[in-house]
């Protein structure tokens, strides 16, 4: 996996700051992950002028298959690489003893696809967000995937579901916060191609699940399938197609419909994220641009986002 070359080649020297147990207490399950559990937690005196400091602390089971170790500590040297406002902070690990901790900030809103599902009102089909607050759910995730861009690092796995905020309320932000190289396997959001890797084949352009090939254009991709998960609130992507009928479907052309009252403006970006060819696909600084114009534009801001009414599927 060319991102483990992007962590030892590059940054052997970055040591994980390693956190006294003693100083870690455990508060509550926040979520079962694929390999271990997320808590929330407190770190006593971090810092001089921090004395108690909510946290998230992911877990890995004292048993875990060697692989699952590796891939647990290459998620906290890989955070720990970064430095932005969203994409979730690393504090540090407790890895000297078993069960191994990674020490993150707590994020209190949960992941962005439960909260845009939630966010829909019964029955009416209207939306307690407005059009304002999505585009900037929609501006957070693209600032920080222009980070990773930046870092030339490539995350193969941008979703609303990766995604978490810091809170519920008006003043939330959203970050990118699952750099895991596990996958659920029980969800179906991933597809096991040839007994081999889970792969979110719904997020993934064709080159990706065809031959591999994985860049920023990768991301640019998935973002726009992100784009379409914030504008229909969560609808399962492709509604009522499984995974390898996606794979056909986009492999010939085929393409996520932008969802009904989209304005103009906005479908246009998440089709220019589908292009086939993946170098005229835009930059995370270009989407930035095109969203920012979004937000200056009436025509946008005042359309309601209304729930497209999928017949049969997981919406
Ligand atoms: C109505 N309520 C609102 C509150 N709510 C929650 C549900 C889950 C969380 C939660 O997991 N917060 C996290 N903070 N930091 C990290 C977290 C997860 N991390 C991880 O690394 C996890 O692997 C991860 C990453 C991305 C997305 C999900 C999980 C790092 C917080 C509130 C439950 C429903």
């Amino acid at each position: 996996n060319p991102n483990y070359d992007f962590i030892t080649a590059k940054y052997p020297e970055q040591q994980l700051r390693e956190i006294p147990r003693n100083k870690l207490t455990l508060t509550r399950l926040l979520g079962q992950g694929a390999f271990g559990e997320v808590y929330e937690g407190s770190l006593k005196n971090l810092c001089a002028n921090v004395k108690e400091l909510p946290v998230a602390v992911k877990t890995l089971p004292a048993l875990s298959m060697d692989q699952a170790e590796k891939d647990f500590l290459m998620e906290a040297v890989i955070i720990s690489k970064f430095m932005h406002k969203n994409v979730v902070k690393c504090l540090g690990v407790c890895f000297e003893e078993h069960p191994r901790y990674i020490i993150l900030e707590l994020l209190e809103g949960g992941d962005l696809r439960t909260f845009l599902r939630d966010s829909r009102t019964k029955g009416d089909h209207a939306c307690t967000l407005s059009m304002e607050e999505l585009l900037k759910l929609a501006l957070d995730i693209a600032n920080g995937c222009r980070h990773l861009e930046e870092k030339h690092f490539v995350h193969r796995d941008v979703a609303a579901r990766n995604c978490l905020l810091t809170s519920r309320g008006p003043e939330r932000i959203a970050k990118i916060a699952d750099f895991g190289m596990s996958r659920d396997i029980y969800s179906s959001d991933y597809y096991r191609k040839g007994g081999k890797a889970m792969l979110p084949i719904k997020w993934m352009p064709p080159e990706a699940f065809l031959d591999g090939v994985f860049t920023s254009k990768t991301d640019t991709w998935s973002y726009g399938v992100l784009l379409w998960e914030i504008f229909t609130l969560g609808y399962m992507p492709y509604p009522g197609q499984t995974n390898s009928d996606v794979m056909h479907f986009v492999a010939s052309g085929g393409r996520l419909d932008p969802p009904d009252k989209c304005p103009a403006r906005l479908s246009k970006i998440m089709i220019m994220c589908w292009n086939s060819v993946a170098d005229i696909r835009p930059s995370f600084s270009e989407i930035i641009e095109l969203l920012d114009m979004c937000l200056q534009d009436d025509e946008v801001l005042n359309a309601n986002v209304s729930l497209c009414h999928y017949p049969m599927s997981d919406c």
